[in-house]
């Protein structure tokens, strides 16, 4: 029996909208099918299914809004249409939303963003707090700033990193195609459609071949690296066609539509190896026994009340460990705040901290998101 498809049962979602789906063939961005996207995502959320886009479609929109027939060579030229192309974007994208009842947020990145801790922490942050304010963020690569090191290149990478970020539950990827065929199907006809594979399996990116067509960047194979960064968060994928009647909604009901790229491991044990495995510790905080019991038994986020003791030079979004008095290491997360402040902080109420440093970051020293708990691993059999 097949495994079910990645989508159902998905609290949130990640939606990856490519060039060439989105700019019908290069003539400008395809208005009526963005509106439907949106539709589609806005009955998600009457189910309680949270969603971010991550849409391309500002060169090719800009292109058409300058009259440029050809796509030029000069960055400098595809950064200034991807500034004109991004408001037509944001404009069409909020219109759709906005007709059906619901905010919408631009959101640009660049990888420089994502690889910086504490720019991570703020887009962390920033983006949680518009799903809980049930706004809709849309996102893009801010082409205008970047250049080849900070570049992601291609927004599925983009739609990895965000799935990364923000834990979602799935990752879907709509593209031109029905879904990652055994061979490039606009080469080979009789290339066959994969329905379920492991995300990460090497014979993906052989199958997946080189780059995509004139509009998009990435081509299969930036699809299939993006299904194997998102697994690392535990995140399955899905790569599907996105012009399929009603494709979101139907994922989101189970039916198995593209081509399933399943993930691994738990997106909860995940996360656990990528706070072990990618960051080093910078630094650590004793809690008296009451922080211990509400980190421990609670689920509860670390408050700067709870701290008796700082050590270590971290900044905000450094990995930190959280010691019980005996020093015993109970659990690691990301601190909201830098070391002098936190030894500013310790010891006192959350609704001092803005007398204290002049200005509030979060409420916790380390909120419970970003947090992994060790001693629950070292008790469990
Ligand atoms: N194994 C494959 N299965 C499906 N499509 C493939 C495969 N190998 C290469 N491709 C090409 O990748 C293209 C999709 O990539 P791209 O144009 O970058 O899309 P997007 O703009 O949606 O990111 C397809 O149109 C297809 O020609
Ligand atoms: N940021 C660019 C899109 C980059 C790109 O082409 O991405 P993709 O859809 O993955 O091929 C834009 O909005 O035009």
């Amino acid at each position: 029996m097949s495994p079910s498809f990645p989508l159902l049962g998905a609290r949130r979602i990640v939606v990856k909208i490519g060039s060439s789906l989105v700019t019908d063939e290069g003539r400008g961005v395809d208005a009526v099918a963005i509106a439907d996207w949106c539709r589609q995502l806005s009955a998600l959320a009457e189910d309680g299914i949270e969603a971010l886009i991550v849409s391309s479609g500002a060169i090719a929109e800009g292109m058409k809004r300058l009259g440029w027939r050809t796509r030029p060579k000069e960055v400098h030229a595809l950064q200034a249409a991807a500034a004109v192309g991004q408001m037509g974007l944001a404009q069409i994208y909020e219109t759709s939303l906005r007709a059906l009842g619901r905010a919408s947020a631009q959101v640009l990145l660049t990888h420089a963003d994502l690889s910086d801790r504490e720019r991570y922490l703020n887009a962390r942050s920033t983006l949680l707090t518009l799903l809980a304010h049930r706004v809709l963020p849309v996102i893009n690569e801010n082409d205008t700033v970047v250049n080849d090191e900070i570049k992601f290149g291609d927004n599925d990478t983009l739609g990895a990193l965000v799935t990364n970020l923000i834990e979602a539950d799935c990752l879907v990827i709509l593209t031109d195609q029905r879904g990652l065929y055994n061979a490039d199907p606009r080469k080979n006809p009789t290339a066959e459609l994969i329905t379920h594979a492991q995300a990460g399996d090497p014979e993906l990116a052989r199958m997946a071949g080189g780059a995509g067509s004139s509009l998009g960047r990435g081509g299969m194979l930036t699809k299939v690296l993006a299904a194997e960064r998102a697994a690392g968060s535990g995140a399955s994928t899905v790569i599907a066609y996105g012009r399929e009647p009603n494709v979101l909604v139907r994922l989101a009901r189970g039916e198995a539509i593209g081509s399933a790229l399943h993930a691994a491991v738990p997106k909860l044990a995940a996360r656990k190896r990528w706070m072990a495995d990618h960051l080093q510790l910078k630094g650590r905080v004793v809690v008296d026994a009451g922080a211990a019991r509400a980190l421990l038994g609670g689920g509860c986020s670390l408050l700067p009340v709870g701290v008796r003791e700082v050590a270590g030079d971290f900044h905000r979004g450094d990995v930190i460990a959280i010691l019980d008095t005996a020093g015993i290491e109970l659990a690691r997360g990301l601190a909201n705040y830098a070391a002098a402040e936190a030894r500013l902080l310790m010891g006192r109420a959350s609704q001092d901290i803005e007398g204290l440093i002049g200005y509030v970051a979060e409420p916790e020293l380390i909120h419970r998101d970003n947090l992994v708990l060790l001693q629950t691993e070292m008790a469990a059999p």
